[in-house]
C-alpha cells in the first residue's frame, strides 16, 4: 500500500553564505514535518545535514492543510510560502538566508516566471528581487521589513558576558557589538558551550550575534559577525541576524539608517536599513548544490 509519504520525495540542498538548507517541494502540503523527522533529516551524521529545512508550498494550501492558521499580512493564497524549520525541528518565524535560497530554488524549478515576487513567511510577506541567476548561483535581495529595536540585555558565551541590543526581525535577536574586539579575536571565541541568555527578556529563546565595532569606509559601515542560532547552534551565517546586527551597529554610532557590509564565517552580505529602521534589505548570494530523493524511511 502506498500513501502520500511513502513515495520517494525529491529534495534539493542549497546555502546562503554557508547557512545551509534542505529544500522540499511539497505542493499539497502533505508531508508530516514532525520535529523528530526534521531533526533527523538535518542531522549531519544520520541525515542529509543542514542548519534548517525549507518546505515549499503555496500559502493557501498550507492554510487548508492546517499548517498555518492564516495567510498573514501581505500574503496572498497563491504566493509561495517558506515553511521554515530549524535543525532541531522547531519552527521559526523567518530565515533571511533561507528566503534567498528559497527564491533561487523557486525560479530554477519554474514555480515562478519573474525575478521579483513575494515569498510568504510566518513573519509576513518578504518581497524578493533576483539580480542574477544560473542553475547553481544567484544574487538575491530580500525586503526584510522593520528592524525593531528593543531593550538592552546580555548573553554569556564561554564564561564572558556580552551586552547587546534586542532587535526583532520577526524572530528574536540579541546583537552584541563588542568594544575593541578584532576580527581575529572574534574568530577565536569558543562557541562550543552554547550561550546563556535572560529568559525573562527572551521567553521564546533568542539568536545571539557577536560583532566587531563598525568601521566607516566612506560608502558603508564594515564589521564582522558570528552567531549562535536558536534551534541550531553556531551557524556560518544568519540573514535575520545580519539585519539585526546592522541595526545594532548603527545604534552603536548613533544612527538609525545606513548601508553596511558584514563579514561572517561563510562569506559577506550587504544590509541597508532605511526609513529610520522601518524597512531593511538584505542582499547576498544563494547557491544550489545538489538534488536527490528522500526514501520513505527518512520521513518516518
Ligand atoms: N538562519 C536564519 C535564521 C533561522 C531561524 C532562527 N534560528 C530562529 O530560530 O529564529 C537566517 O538566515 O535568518
Amino acid at each position: 500500500m502506498t500513501s502520500a509519504t511513502s513515495q520517494p520525495r525529491a529534495f534539493w540542498k542549497g546555502h546562503g553564505t554557508q547557512n545551509d538548507f534542505i529544500i522540499v517541494d511539497d505542493p499539497g502540503a502533505l508531508l508530516p514535518l514532525e520535529p523528530a523527522t526534521v531533526a533527523a533529516l538535518c542531522d549531519r551524521q544520520r541525515g542529509i545535514g543542514a542548519d534548517g529545512l525549507l518546505r515549499v508550498a503555496r500559502a493557501g494550501t498550507l492554510v487548508d492543510a492546517g499548517v498555518l492558521t492564516g495567510l498573514g499580512e501581505g500574503i496572498a493564497a497563491d504566493d509561495l510560502f517558506m515553511d521554515y524549520r530549524n535543525a532541531d525541528g522547531s519552527i521559526a518565524e523567518m530565515c533571511g538566508n533561507g528566503v534567498r535560497v528559497f527564491a533561487h530554488y523557486c525560479r530554477v524549478a519554474g514555480l515562478v516566471d519573474t525575478d521579483e515576487f513575494v515569498v510568504g513567511s510566518r513573519a509576513g510577506a518578504r518581497p524578493v528581487r533576483i539580480h542574477s541567476i544560473s542553475d547553481t548561483d544567484a544574487d538575491v535581495s530580500v525586503a526584510m521589513g522593520p528592524a525593531r529595536r528593543g531593550v538592552t540585555s546580555s548573553a554569556t558565551i564561554d564564561g564572558r558576558v556580552y551586552r547587546g541590543l534586542a532587535v526583532d526581525l520577526g524572530n528574536p535577536h540579541l546583537a552584541c557589538v563588542v568594544p575593541g574586539l578584532t576580527h581575529g579575536e572574534l574568530g577565536a571565541i569558543d562557541f562550543s558551550g552554547g550561550v546563556q541568555f535572560d529568559a525573562g527578556v527572551f521567553p521564546e529563546g533568542v539568536n545571539v550575534e557577536l560583532l566587531t565595532e563598525p568601521v566607516d569606509d566612506g560608502a558603508a559601515l564594515i564589521a564582522s559577525m558570528r552567531v549562535i542560532e536558536r534551534g541550531v547552534g553556531e551557524t556560518r551565517s544568519c540573514g535575520t541576524g545580519l539585519v539585526a546586527s546592522a541595526s545594532a551597529l548603527l545604534a552603536s554610532v548613533g544612527r538609525d539608517e545606513g548601508l553596511l557590509r558584514i563579514t561572517v564565517p561563510g562569506g559577506r552580505v550587504e544590509v541597508a536599513i532605511a526609513d529610520g529602521g522601518r524597512s531593511s534589505t538584505l542582499r547576498g548570494p544563494s547557491r544550489l548544490v545538489a538534488r536527490g530523493e528522500l526514501f520513505d524511511g527518512a520521513l518516518r
